[in-house]
């Protein structure tokens, strides 16, 4: 993954110094953008090794509408632990706005089937786009992940917010955007559940995968990265593994993680940083 070796080494670079929320500290440039054409290869990095379970059963927990922890951690999967209440509760994050964004009447929309209504229905709509930033359940920055739960907020605000999608001679493309990204930690995963959603949209809407194209905001490394960054800089990328679905699921709700399977995945050895909280 060249175009996101190159994203870190431009923040290394050009990046600002700039104090930050959690304390730590980062190095930010401010929107930038990269692309990758699926038909290349999966974009699962290989300059570190990735724990693609965890990025796919958050990607079926998000479609699930779940935002309690509970069912990750039954699937092998800690990464939102610190910003859960006691009893695993995350407020409204991404899966209960991308499932059921609540109306004004006390119903709720689902983001998702209307995308795969436009996909199967009207691929030329300029239209086929989800969004997870709901200002109403926005947290109070003055008050932890845990407190704005139990007032009814997010955890979190979301951080990859908008994703778009494109039909374009029956290959569908994808466009997120990230409003604020943390280039070491998040952004590989960020890039390798577009990717994920993306091949499941194909399947259940029969089109090919195209390209995906991250955009991104406040596009950061924290300081207790870097030196992780160097030494991923200084690795030879490897040949991207493919992804194989091994069967079609009824609907984009129904994957499960032993549906999918990396086919020649080679990649350097895990880098470990510590998540900025
Ligand atoms: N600072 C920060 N960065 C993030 O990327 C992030 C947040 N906060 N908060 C909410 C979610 C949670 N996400 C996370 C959290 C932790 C890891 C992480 O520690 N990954 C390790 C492996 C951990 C594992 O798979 O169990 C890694 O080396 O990739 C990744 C994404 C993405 N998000
Ligand atoms: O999917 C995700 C979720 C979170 N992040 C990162 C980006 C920031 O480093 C933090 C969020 O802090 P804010 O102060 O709310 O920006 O989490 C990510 O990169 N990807």
């Amino acid at each position: 993954m060249k175009v996101y070796l190159d994203l870190l080494r431009d923040i290394m670079a050009h990046g600002v110094d700039k104090s930050d929320r959690t304390g730590t500290g980062t190095r930010s440039v401010f929107a930038r953008q990269f692309r990758h054409d699926l038909s290349e290869g999966f974009p699962l990095l290989t300059t570190k090794k990735l724990h693609f379970k965890s990025i796919a059963n958050e990607l079926i927990w998000f479609l699930r509408g779940d935002t309690n922890t509970a069912w990750l951690r039954e699937n092998g999967v800690s990464i939102w632990d610190e910003w859960a209440t006691e009893e695993g509760d995350l407020g409204p994050i991404y899966g209960a706005q991308w499932r059921s964004w609540p109306t004004a009447d006390g119903g709720a929309i689902n983001q998702i089937d209307y995308v795969i209504d436009c996909l199967k229905h009207k691929p030329d709509s300029r239209r086929i786009l989800f969004h997870g930033w709901n200002v109403e359940y926005l947290p109070d920055e003055t008050l932890s992940p845990q407190e704005n739960v139990r007032q009814g907020k997010m955890a979190l605000p979301p951080c990859h917010l908008l994703y778009q999608f494109y039909v374009a001679n029956g290959r569908l493309s994808a466009q997120l955007y990230i409003r604020s990204s943390d280039s070491f930690l998040g952004l590989p995963y960020n890039l390798a559940s577009l990717a994920l959603l993306t091949h499941m949209l194909c399947q259940q809407c029969e089109l090919e995968p195209g390209e995906v194209i991250i955009s991104t905001g406040d596009s950061h490394i924290y300081s207790n990265h870097f030196e992780q960054v160097e030494t991923q800089l200084e690795r030879e990328p490897r040949a991207l593994p493919t992804l194989r679905i091994k069967r079609k699921p009824e609907s984009i709700y129904d994957y499960c993680f032993d549906d999918f399977e990396l086919v020649g995945y080679e990649p350097h050895a895990h880098i470990a940083g510590a998540v900025a909280i």
